[in-house]
Order: structure tokens, then C-alpha cells, then sequence
């Protein structure tokens, strides 16, 4: 996101701080509670550590609500990659990275925060410069790195996403 201009950086500070909550906690006294989300969960869960009324002002978000926040916006970028992926050059970059936007991440987000990524989205590169970004010269080459992470990132979503409907984790405030 960095190597997409300035007006990601806000996008990509609120990334990095939300991993390194998580980070923290991995190499914090109960780091080996983190060493999966299976574990995080439990631990979060038998300790008390998960709030599902409120985010408490004064204190670290748990684990499980950060990986939660964190995950919405995989569903995000997987709906992003894969329109990338099969729209051979026509559509514009903003245009498929705000249907997915609106598709997923949007319905979790205020009003405000919604009107901030809008603009973020008409700063995008041009498809060609998203191509430089996974590395790649064409569409064809873009396709198949594409549709490879796409399955990937789907694997990963379906098993966060059923440990979280498990626990009834997927609203945390
Ligand atoms: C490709 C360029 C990136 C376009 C980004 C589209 C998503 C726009 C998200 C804008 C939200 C950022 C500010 C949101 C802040 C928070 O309110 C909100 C809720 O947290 P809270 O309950 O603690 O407040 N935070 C979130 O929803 C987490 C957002 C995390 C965004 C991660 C975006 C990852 C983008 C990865 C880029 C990959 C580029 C691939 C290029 C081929």
C-alpha cells in the first residue's frame, strides 16, 4: 500500500497497528495462547479477555475483536484480487476496488470512514502499476497470481469465519 502513494498511509497505519496488537500479544506472558486462533479464542474466552458489549476505553482490544477486524477486510481484498483477476484490462482499478468495497468491508464501516476509502479509492494506480505491485508484466501472468492468492485467502476466511460464527465472535463491537 505504501508503494500506492500517501493516501494509503492511513490505510496502512491502521493496518500495521491492528497486527501489532496481535503481535504484541504473541510475544507478550500468554504468548503461546496466540500461537493459533483456536488457541487465541479459548484463552480469550475462558480469561474473560473477549468484551461483547463494548470496546473498554482505557485497555487493549482483545485479540479475537483486532484478528476480527482484520479478517472483514480479507473477505474485502479477496473480492478485490479476484475482480482484478478476471477483468482483463477494461475495468478501472477504483472502480472494481469500490464494487468489492461495497460488496464487503462497507457494511462495517461509518459513514465517514466509508467517504475516506472512497477517495483513497480514486487515488488507485492504474491497473498497468497494480500489475508492478504483485509483480507481474500482464494480464495473463496477473491471472493465475491472482486466482492463486484468491483461493488461498479464501481457505484462510472460511476457517477464521467458522471458528468466529462457532463462538458467536462475528459482531464484537
Ligand atoms: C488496494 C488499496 C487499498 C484499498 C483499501 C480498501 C479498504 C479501505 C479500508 C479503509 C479503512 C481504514 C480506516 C478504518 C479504520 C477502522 O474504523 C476500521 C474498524 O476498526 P475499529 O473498529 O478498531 O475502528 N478498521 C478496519 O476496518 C480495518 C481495515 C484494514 C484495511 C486493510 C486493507 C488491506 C489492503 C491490502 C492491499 C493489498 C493491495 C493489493 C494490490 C494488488
Amino acid at each position: 500500500m505504501d508503494s500506492m502513494g500517501t493516501v494509503f498511509t492511513f490505510i496502512s497505519h491502521e493496518t500495521i497497528s491492528k497486527i501489532n496488537i496481535l503481535q504484541n500479544y504473541l510475544n507478550g506472558e500468554n504468548g503461546r495462547s496466540y500461537q493459533t486462533v483456536r488457541s487465541m479464542i479459548k484463552y480469550e474466552l475462558d480469561n474473560g479477555v473477549v468484551n461483547f458489549k463494548e470496546l473498554p476505553p482505557n485497555r487493549v482490544p482483545s485479540g479475537c475483536r483486532t484478528l476480527l477486524r482484520i479478517h472483514r477486510a480479507l473477505k474485502w481484498l479477496e473480492v478485490f484480487l479476484y475482480n482484478l483477476g478476471t477483468n482483463p484490462g477494461q475495468a478501472k482499478t477504483s472502480d472494481m476496488c469500490a464494487a468489492a468495497y461495497h460488496e464487503t468491508l462497507a457494511h462495517h464501516h461509518s459513514w465517514f470512514i466509508r467517504q475516506v476509502a472512497e477517495v483513497a479509492f480514486l487515488a488507485l494506480p492504474p491497473v498497468e502499476d497494480m500489475y508492478k505491485v504483485i509483480c507481474v508484466r500482464d494480464h495473463a501472468e496477473a491471472k493465475v497470481v491472482l486466482m492463486t492468492t484468491v483461493d488461498t485467502i479464501v481457505k484462510v476466511y472460511n476457517l477464521t469465519q467458522e471458528l468466529y460464527t462457532t463462538n458467536h465472535m462475528l459482531d464484537l463491537p
